[in-house]
């Protein structure tokens, strides 16, 4: 599932098979296309998104291969012809790809990858690598929003037992570690990612012995420097949060140790977290963490500390795994570009009757454009692949559905979003530790607006077209609806 020795090459719709087969009957299969990813609509109506997955993108493409085993599948199909089916015993990926890096704020319409390559091995991509950044997209965005809920209270990811399958918690952990959690309860994903894995502990350990009394002082007897009580299984304020004080003052206290927590599992965490505060700062146990967990999500975390709940840490499990309330990122996979025989780059459009599904042609770059005061994004400006922004003289930018609203820049700074990740088939790009792509992501989203970062009705971030690619776009559009 995770290793990179994993062959996922057959984790591919079919008709890109079947498509492929015609591209080499049709002799097309190497001509040089230009794909782009890009989405549509940010979840939960929020302001940005944050880009992650690229990490399994590059490893599944490393090792993109088709073994025995699947060449026989495909004989078997007697579908397919002897020349695709030899082709592909000899697969590879030659092209280039470009991407943002993982943790980058991203916005609907620009592309945060593009690939370039022989169009069989373009289209067979596809699958994959929607599937990868799709997913760890939407987590990291929703976890971004858990933790920004939190308001610098810690935030752990809880959600392995309740994740739509091994891949779905362990690369979600991931992602969600990207948008800024803490650490995981995913063993797995420590393992593998080095993201932090740590724990509480069931109520079953509670259950377990004659009574909770004995189940906390076992517990912490043997992890003395990492107790976290479960005050819930029979009564919170009657005996969990009285037990648990008992001791840590009875072996915890004595041995100079003050880093110990307690968690709250149900009821109102809001009311109970207030009191539990109250009898452990009269025990003198100022230090004691309160930690809560149970169904929350960025609305109820917001929500309770609007009550004034005294809870330190969140453990957030199914709304944040399965982004329950928007469990779609719907990130396409869109062609945009064809080379000639000559190697001229010929724009490709896909029309759409909605104005703002209609596809922006051509091979490009994202530049954004930060405001040298304030440090602070402005937009994001797409651009033909060959252009240049100069920020040493005026720039003027304009709303492409609106071309009217323009603004001109004086003092700004340019970033290109998309960095090279494959040249001819070769990396090209290394990705970063985990802890530095969660550091990178946290400076990205420091570097938004307020605005754009509020939950309710965000400020639209602007996305704008050069006027370059604006004019080539509009002759594509009236070109290609006369067809
Ligand atoms: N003060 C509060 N304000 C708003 N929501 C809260 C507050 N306290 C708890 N909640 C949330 O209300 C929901 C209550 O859920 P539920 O009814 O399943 O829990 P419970 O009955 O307390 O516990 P359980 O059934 O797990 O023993 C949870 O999502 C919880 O996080
Ligand atoms: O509610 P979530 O956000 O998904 O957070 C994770 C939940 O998983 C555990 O409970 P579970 O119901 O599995 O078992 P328990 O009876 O031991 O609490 C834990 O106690 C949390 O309540
Ligand atoms: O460590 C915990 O407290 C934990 C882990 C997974 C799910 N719920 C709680």
């Amino acid at each position: 599932m995770n290793s990179k020795n994993e062959n996922l090459a057959m984790l591919c719709d079919f008709y890109e098979f079947t498509m492929g087969n015609g591209y080499l009957k049709n002799n097309l299969h190497n001509k040089n296309v230009y794909f782009d990813v890009f989405f549509r609509n940010i979840p939960d109506d929020g302001g940005f998104a944050i880009a992650a997955g690229l990490q399994q993108v590059i490893e599944y493409i490393e090792d993109l291969h088709f073994n025995e085993e699947d060449i026989e599948y495909f004989r078997s199909k007697n579908l397919f012809s002897d020349d695709f089916i030899d082709y592909l015993k000899n697969f590879h990926f030659t092209g280039d790809i470009y991407a943002v890096p993982e943790g980058t704020c991203i916005f609907p319409r620009e592309p945060i990858m593009t690939i370039k390559a022989p169009a069989i091995e373009a289209q067979i991509l596809e699958t994959f690598v929607l599937l990868a950044l799709n997913h760890q997209s939407l987590i990291a965005t929703k976890a971004n929003r858990i933790v920004r809920a939190a308001q610098g209270r810690a935030v752990l990811e809880f959600g392995s037992r309740r994740a739509q399958g091994a891949d779905g918690a362990v690369k979600g952990a991931r992602a969600a570690y990207i948008g800024g959690c803490a650490g995981t309860a995913c063993t797995l994903t420590d393992e593998l990612y080095g993201v932090p894995a740590g724990g509480t502990m069931a109520h079953a350990w509670v259950q377990m012995f004659d009574s909770e009394y004995e189940a906390f002082k076992a517990y912490c007897e043997i992890y003395p420097h990492n107790a976290v009580l479960l005050v819930d299984t029979y009564n919170t304020l009657k005996s969990g949060v009285p037990n648990a004080i008992r001791v840590f003052k009875e072996m915890l206290v004595p041995q100079g140790i003050t880093n110990f927590a307690i968690r709250l599992d149900s009821g109102d965490i809001s009311y109970l977290s207030k009191q539990a505060r109250k009898m452990l700062d009269d025990a003198g146990l100022t230090t004691c963490k309160i930690v809560a967990s149970n169904a929350l999500d960025e609305h109820l975390i917001r929500d309770l500390i609007m009550q004034g709940a005294q809870v330190d840490t969140f453990g957030v499990g199914e709304r944040m795994i399965t982004s329950k309330s928007a469990p779609v990122f719907g990130g396409v996979y869109k062609l945009v570009a064809v080379e000639d025989e000559q190697g001229n780059i010929i724009p490709k459009i896909k029309l759409s009757e909605n104005t703002a599904k209609i596809t922006n042609p051509h091979f490009k770059k994202v530049y954004r454009l930060y405001d040298n005061e304030t440090g602070k994004a402005i937009a994001d400006e797409i651009c033909l692949h060959d252009e240049v922004i100069d920020n040493t003289k005026p720039h003027v930018i304009f709303d492409p559905m609106a071309t009217w609203k323009q603004k001109t820049l004086t003092n700004f700074t340019v970033r290109e979003l998309q960095v090279p990740i494959f040249k001819n088939g070769k990396r090209v790009y290394d990705s970063p530790s985990i802890d530095k792509i969660r550091d990178y992501c946290k400076r990205e989203v420091n570097s938004l607006w307020d605005e754009v970062k509020r939950f309710e009705n965000p400020h639209r971030y602007y996305v704008d077209l050069s006027q370059k690619l604006w004019d080539i776009k509009k002759e594509l559009c009236v070109a290609n609806s006369m067809k």
